[in-house]
C-alpha cells in the first residue's frame, strides 16, 4: 500500500490498492448515530426489511442532541432508539449525559489510528485527530452500513496544510482553526481529505487537535487528520477498544495541493454572523454587544477549554447570561475535582447536561429575534441557536474574556 493516510486506509478497508478519485466499497471499521439521526437510520433500516444488523459491536449509539428529552415527541423517537438497541443486542448505547458523540467515541477509545469511523453526523471528521479516516454521512447510507457494514465511496485528493511556528499568547486551537478555515473558505476544501503537518500542529493538544479536525467540514472537507504521534499513543494507552495500526503518508505521496502557514501570523479570530468563513481578528469587532455566552460542544467542550475559561472568570462575575456544558460526563467529573466548576458556578456560569446543549438551537439557550450570542461552537449559521439570531464563534478564551465585559473582547485583556 502506498499514498496518502486516506489512500492507506481506502486500500486496507476494500481489499486493493486505490488512489485517489477510485471508488471502492469499504468495509467500516466503526459505524455511529445519535439520537438525532438513529431514530431516521433505523427507520430505513427497518424499510429495508433486514432483521439483523451486521455487527452490533461495531456500531455505537450515544445520545447527545436533545437530552434529556425536551419534547414528548424527541421522547418517544428516544425510546423507539432504545428499542431497536435491546431488539439487536447493540453492546455500545450510551445514554445522554454521558457526552457528545465526537466526545464519548475518543474517550471510549473507538478513535484509532488508520480505522475508518463512518458517523451519521457532519462532524465525525474529529475522529482523525486520531489519525482515524471519519467523516459524516447522512441516514439512508447509515441504514446501509447498519445491514451490510459496507458503504462506497470515491476516495478522497489529499491537501497538506503545514502550520510551523508558535501561537501567541491569547491565540488557541481555536482561533489556528477558524483562521485555517477563514482562509480556504467554506467549500475550500469540498470532498478533499487535508492532512495537517507543521511545529503548531504537533504542538498542539489532543484536545486541541479535535478542536482543528472537528471543524474541516466547514471548509467542506471530507475529513481533517493529524499523523498520529507520542502524544496520540498516550491518549489511547489503556483506552483503545481495538488493535490499531498508524498510517501515514509516504514521501512521494500525491497531494492536490499545499498550503504553508506561520503560526505566528495568527491573532484570536472570530467568525461572524452568519458563514464559518466569516472570519476576523477579534480586534476588528471588540465591543459587539453580546446577549449570551456559551461555552461547549464537541468543537470546544473539553477540561482544556473550561479551564482556559475558568482562568479568566475566576474571582468575577460574568455580565451577560453564560453558559457551559461539558462535553462528557468524565469531563463534568474532571472539571468537578479540579475546582474548575466551583469556579466557573461562583462566576455565574450556568451548567447543563453534557450533551450538544443550545449548539444547534434545539433547547437549553436557545436566543431571541436580534439577540446575538458568542459560542465556542463550529456553526454560525443564519437561525442556528434561533430564528433571527446572531451567532459568533470564537475561543473559549475569548468567549470568557466577553461574558465579562458584555461584548466582544480581546482575551488578551484578562491573561
Ligand atoms: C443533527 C446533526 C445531523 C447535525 C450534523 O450532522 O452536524 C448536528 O450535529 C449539527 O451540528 O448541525
Ligand atoms: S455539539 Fe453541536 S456541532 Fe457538535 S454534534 Fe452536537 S449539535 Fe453538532
Amino acid at each position: 500500500m502506498q499514498g496518502t493516510i486516506s489512500e492507506k486506509i481506502f486500500s486496507r478497508t476494500s481489499g486493493k490498492n486505490v488512489s485517489a478519485n477510485d471508488f471502492v466499497s469499504a468495509n467500516i471499521d466503526y459505524a455511529m448515530a445519535h439520537d438525532g439521526t438513529s431514530v431516521l437510520a433505523l427507520h430505513s433500516f427497518r424499510e429495508m426489511g433486514i432483521s439483523k444488523v451486521w455487527d452490533p459491536e461495531k456500531i455505537i449509539l450515544p445520545f447527545d442532541h436533545l437530552v434529556p428529552a425536551a419534547t414528548e415527541a424527541a421522547a418517544a423517537l428516544q425510546k423507539n432508539t432504545r428499542e431497536f438497541v435491546r431488539e439487536q443486542g447493540i453492546s455500545h448505547f450510551y445514554e445522554g449525559g454521558e457526552g457528545i458523540c465526537h466526545q464519548v467515541l475518543p474517550e471510549k477509545g473507538f478513535a484509532l489510528p488508520g480505522k475508518l469511523i463512518i458517523g451519521a453526523d457532519s462532524h465525525s471528521c474529529t475522529y482523525g485527530a486520531f489519525g482515524a479516516f471519519g467523516t459524516g454521512v447522512g441516514a439512508t447510507d447509515m441504514a446501509e452500513i447498519f445491514a451490510s457494514g459496507k458503504l462506497w465511496f470515491k476516495v478522497p485528493e489529499t491537501i497538506k496544510m503545514t502550520v510551523d511556528g508558535t501561537l501567541k499568547k491569547g491565540v488557541y486551537a481555536k482561533d489556528l482553526t477558524l483562521y485555517l478555515v477563514g482562509k480556504t473558505g467554506i467549500s475550500g476544501a469540498t470532498y478533499k481529505a487535508v492532512e495537517f503537518y507543521g511545529s503548531a500542529i504537533a504542538d498542539l493538544s489532543v484536545a486541541g487537535r479535535m478542536t482543528l479536525c472537528n471543524m474541516a467540514i466547514e471548509m467542506g472537507a471530507k475529513s481533517g487528520i493529524v499523523p498520529p504521534d507520542d502524544k496520540t499513543f498516550a491518549f489511547l494507552k489503556g483506552r483503545a477498544a481495538a488493535d490499531y495500526t498508524p498510517v501515514y503518508s509516504d514521501p512521494d505521496a500525491v497531494f492536490c495541493r499545499e498550503k504553508y502557514y506561520d503560526a505566528a501570523d495568527i491573532e484570536p479570530q472570530v467568525a461572524c454572523p452568519h458563514e464559518v468563513d466569516n472570519v476576523e481578528p477579534v480586534l476588528k469587532v471588540a465591543g459587539t454587544p453580546i446577549d449570551q455566552a456559551f461555552i461547549g460542544t464537541c468543537t470546544n467542550g473539553r477540561l482544556e477549554d473550561l479551564a482556559t475559561a475558568a482562568e479568566i472568570l475566576k474571582g468575577k462575575t460574568v455580565k451577560v447570561r453564560t453558559i457551559a456544558t461539558p462535553a462528557s460526563r468524565s469531563v463534568l467529573l474532571e472539571a468537578v475535582s479540579s475546582g474548575i466548576f466551583e469556579t466557573l458556578v461562583k462566576a455565574g456560569v450556568s451548567f447543563i447536561t453534557p450533551g450538544c446543549g443550545p449548539c444547534l438551537g434545539a433547547h437549553q439557550g436557545i436566543i431571541a429575534e436580534g439577540e446575538t450570542c458568542l459560542s465556542t461552537a463550529n456553526r454560525n449559521f443564519r437561525g442556528r441557536m434561533g430564528k433571527g439570531g446572531n451567532v459568533f464563534l470564537g475561543s473559549p478564551a475569548t468567549v470568557a474574556a466577553s461574558a465579562l465585559t458584555g461584548e466582544i473582547t480581546d482575551p488578551r485583556e484578562f491573561l
